[in-house]
């Protein structure tokens, strides 16, 4: 399998007193000593708060769901296997707009110990939480609808310089299968009109706004004044930055993808969604997603596809 990107990964670790880890009521919450700290749903193994340096970098509505009846909105929901509404002639046809696991329960598989993983966990400096979710734990209508035998597993790693979110998809069965994947972001920002979005400059996207026509993104830097919503494809570079008032906020880097989507619903988007809120909230947000959505990925029987983002916010 061609792994695009491979950034490095966020530095290990060093000694110190151990980061603390507990679950409670659906959910799993991880901190560091310096105060950094991930929580995530069991409901879709959906990443809600990413908190660095005092600072809240995801955006989650007044009007989420977080008791498992609608899949999130905000923070980091999981877009597997299909990107959007399926189209009608293939596998997922049957499946709802973006797949089913931001709308399944994960089973929280622990935290791993140290040296595992992509990052060498331990010390003060990372903690990494492993979820899973298998063909078994699929509602009946979503076994229906996509009969594959697939294991997922997602980690999520809260280091003291960043946060590293990884996506593993294994073909346990006797068949290939074809999917999408995508880490669908919501990130806080203090007010859209003086974000730039930069690093995606001579990419062809697919404009969904303008009736899905492929354009070409001619400017190093993207500013938000309407309606976005453009799937990135094959970018060549391996970050995509969000700048607030001119000064870095956040880098996201991908890994083993080369797809990005960014999407913001401005005012009447915003107000046809019954779970987002306060309505003008779209001003406070921008998702940038990660993902391999131009296409399909196949996956022959046994094979295994990973890939993910590691994301480091400024000060
Ligand atoms: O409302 P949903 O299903 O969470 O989707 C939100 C948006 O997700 C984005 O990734 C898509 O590109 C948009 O077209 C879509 O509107």
């Amino acid at each position: 399998m061609d792994r695009p990107n491979k950034p490095s990964a966020i530095s290990p670790s060093g000694t110190g007193p151990q980061p603390s880890v507990h679950s409670e009521q659906g959910r799993v919450i991880a901190s560091l000593p310096t105060g950094d700290s991930v929580e995530v749903l069991l409901y879709g193994a959906t990443v809600v708060s990413w908190k660095a340096n005092g600072r809240e970098n995801l955006w989650v509505s007044e009007a989420a769901k977080l008791d498992g009846s609608k899949p999130v909105r905000g923070g980091v929901p999981i877009v597997f296997p299909c990107f959007g509404p399926p189209p009608k002639d293939h596998a997922t046809s049957a499946l709802p707009q973006h797949g089913f696991a931001r709308n399944t329960t994960w089973e929280y598989l622990g935290k791993s110990s140290s040296e595992s993983g992509k990052l060498a966990s331990g010390g003060d400096d990372s903690v990494k939480l492993d979820f899973g979710l298998s063909s078994s734990q699929l509602s009946e209508d979503a076994k229906k609808a996509w009969g594959y035998d697939f294991a997922l597993v997602y980690s999520v790693t809260l280091a003291r310089d960043g946060l590293q979110t990884m996506l593993n998809v294994q073909n346990k069965g006797d068949k290939a299968f074809e999917f999408q994947m995508l880490l669908h972001t919501y990130f806080r920002i203090d007010n859209i009109s003086k974000v730039a979005i930069n690093g995606l400059g001579s990419t062809t996207y697919i404009d969904k706004v303008l009736n899905a026509t492929e354009q070409q993104q001619s400017s190093p830097s993207l500013q938000i004044t309407g309606e976005v919503d453009r799937v990135y494809k094959s970018i060549k570079q391996d970050t995509t930055s969000i700048t607030q008032d001119g000064k870095s906020r956040l880098d996201v880097t991908r890994d083993g993808l080369s797809d990005s989507v960014v999407w913001n619903p401005w005012i009447e988007k915003a107000k046809s969604m019954g779970d987002f809120e306060p309505k003008d909230g779209y001003k406070k947000m921008v998702c940038v997603e990660v993902g391999a959505v131009d296409g399909w990925t196949k996956l022959e029987a046994g094979e295994t596809f990973e890939g993910g983002m590691i994301v480091k916010s400024h000060a």
